[in-house]
């Protein structure tokens, strides 16, 4: 059988909302609905001062979502606060631009960005969290990219993360690297349609609702580009610094270009840039060929100014590695390319970034 939009809006709203005493759908609590055969999923957004009321809610939702027949479903709760009354003149005081929050537990956090989508943004954040597990670090990896969460995937992890006491969530861990990724709030192979507040509000949640526990590092894996999740990231959270990804191309190096100056703009410091898929091993007769150029990010960041922390080579056994869930550094350690990455987490702790 299978579901619609439309039947699954009609059940929800038979379901009544707290706040307004109307019905759900009507109080416009449901986004992102998407139905695939008959799989749901929706996020409730609910207002932040009555986040607990809503249990409740979503557990009747989802139960009555199951009932027309779905063979899963999973409603993800995002808190969305109310917006301060207005001042209306009482104070005539500018307004302090909100200090930046720290993550309690967790010494500094690294944010790795890339201009341009399929860089290996991803890849590079789940190898640089591995090298630094295995150099004795306590890592963290925050898969912020909500239009591709690739983490779980990468870390060979799955299922729903838990929260005993339905305001905090406990993290994922594999491979020595604490991980949460909104990829396990929606399913792996979900499009996330998230929009404006929603998305904030998630990225705060898995920042400051997450039992991250003592880290020495928290690596956050943005999503590409210069949005709304990477500047809320840096205006709201302290962020120790930012390393940006980009192949040798000059399309991909324009666009790592943008984000160097977005942070600039923002004051977060650049750690430094990483060049992938620097030059191509084949796996057959080693012969060695630079299929986006070679050396293209040390002399952009030589440029810029900024450090390179290192290259990487493009080799199909990262692909591999990353694909089925135990990356390089972790599934072939003593190989060249996962020694790639070491050397780039052990310049990182050398330094006190990481
Ligand atoms: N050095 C490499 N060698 C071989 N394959 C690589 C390498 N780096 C990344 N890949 C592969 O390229 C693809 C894109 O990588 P990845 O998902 O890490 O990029 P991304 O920049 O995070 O992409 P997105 O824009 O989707 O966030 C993946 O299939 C990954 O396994």
């Amino acid at each position: 059988m299978s579901l619609t939009k439309e039947d699954i809006e009609a059940a929800l709203a038979g379901v009544q909302d707290p706040a307004t005493g109307g019905d759900i759908v009507a109080a416009g609590r449901i986004k992102a609905l998407t139905v695939d055969g008959d799989a749901v999923r929706f996020v409730l957004e609910v207002p932040g001062e009555m986040a607990k009321g809503y249990e409740r809610t979503r557990g009747e939702a989802e139960a009555r979502v199951k009932a027309l027949g779905a063979s899963s479903v999973s409603a993800v709760m995002t808190a969305h606060s109310n917006k301060a009354p207005p001042d209306l003149g009482r104070s005539q005081k500018p307004k302090q631009p909100e200090p930046a929050q720290r993550v309690p537990g967790v010494d500094r956090i690294l944010a790795v960005a890339s201009g341009k989508g399929g860089v290996g943004k991803s890849t590079v954040s789940a190898n640089l969290a591995c090298a630094l597990a295995a150099e004795g670090r306590r890592v963290g990896l925050l898969d912020a990219d909500v239009y591709g969460p690739s983490q779980p995937r990468m870390l060979g992890v799955s299922g729903r993360p838990a929260s005993p006491d339905g305001k905090t969530i406990l993290p994922m861990r594999n491979h020595g690297v604490t991980m949460m990724s909104i990829g396990l709030m929606v399913g792996e192979g979900q499009a996330v349609v998230w929009r404006g507040p929603m998305l904030m509000g998630a990225l705060q949640q898995m920042l400051l609702q997450v039992q991250w526990g003592a880290l020495d590092v928290l690596i956050v894996d943005l999503p590409p580009g210069t949005g709304d999740v990477t500047l809320t990231l840096a205006q709201k959270t302290h962020v120790d610094g930012a390393i940006i990804v980009s192949t040798p191309q000059d399309v991909a190096l324009l666009d790592a270009r943008k984000g160097i100056d977005m942070f600039n703009q923002l004051k977060t410091p650049i750690i430094g840039m990483i060049e992938n898929m620097s030059t191509h091993i084949c796996t057959n007769c080693g012969h060695e060929e630079h299929i986006f150029g070679h050396g293209g990010v040390a002399a952009e960041a030589k440029k810029l100014g900024v450090p390179l922390l290192g290259e990487i080579p493009l080799h199909l056994d990262i692909r591999t590695a990353a694909d089925g869930g135990a990356p390089i550094v972790v599934s072939k350690p003593e190989s060249s390319q996962a020694q790639a990455f070491r050397q780039i987490a052990r310049g990182l702790v050398a330094a006190g970034q990481a």
